[in-house]
């Protein structure tokens, strides 16, 4: 029987979601343990690497973590990893007015999981990108910017739309379906 899995996260409404679009069955036991995680700056793979590597250090077991970027097209990708301190200073309303001098109000949502399967082993990344616009916030305010982010193909901000619904197309979804397929498939002579 293979080790439960820590998934360390200060995020009380990533863990909801990511529970729910796991669903059951997982091969893994995912064990949830709030810590918030000292975040080192850099590219999204390399904060990821980190992240996982402090976590499995706290943990001393099997971990995942997760971190979720936003990526304003018109600002090169901006502010990317560092959405988190942009939307507690300026709220959604904020992250909206901040592309008013730009037309391109594309932008992505990335969602990438970290795992190691122990404090000395090689951290392997899981990426879920969704595409969409930045709008003026429309729906309940539970989630981030959630308010803001208009997926594409839908006239619903994600926090318009149904739980659901947000979680079959999300970036989250797509993260979470890659990591599913390796633990399903490829896990099998890794740690047990
Ligand atoms: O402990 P961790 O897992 O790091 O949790 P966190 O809240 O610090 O999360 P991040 O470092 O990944 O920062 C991402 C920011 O984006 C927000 N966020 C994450 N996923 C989101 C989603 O699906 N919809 C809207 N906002 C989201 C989140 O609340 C943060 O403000
Ligand atoms: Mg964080």
């Amino acid at each position: 029987m293979s080790k439960p899995i820590t998934f360390v996260t200060g995020n009380a409404k990533k863990l909801d979601e990511v529970i729910s679009i796991l669903g059951s069955p997982f091969t893994r036991q995912i064990i949830p343990k709030k810590v918030d995680l000292p975040e080192l700056q850099g590219e999204v793979d390399e904060i990821c690497i980190k992240k996982c590597e402090e976590a499995a250090r706290h943990v001393q077991g099997p971990v995942i973590v997760e971190d979720t970027c936003l990526c304003f097209n018109a600002m090169k990708g901006l502010p990317g990893p560092y959405i988190k301190w942009f939307l507690e200073r300026l709220g959604p309303e904020g992250l909206y007015t901040m592309l008013e001098g730009w037309d391109d109000k594309s932008a992505q949502a990335i969602c990438t999981f970290a795992y190691a399967a122990n404090a000395h082993s090689k951290v392997i990344l899981f990426q879920g990108i969704t595409e969409g616009h930045i709008v003026y916030p429309r729906g309940p305010r539970d989630f981030g910017w959630d308010p803001c982010f208009q997926p594409d193909g839908y006239d619903k901000t994600y926090a318009e739309l149904a739980n659901t619904e947000k979680n079959s197309i999300s970036h989250r979804f797509k993260a979470v379906n890659k990591m599913k397929d390796y633990f399903n498939n490829d896990s099998l002579e890794q740690d047990s």
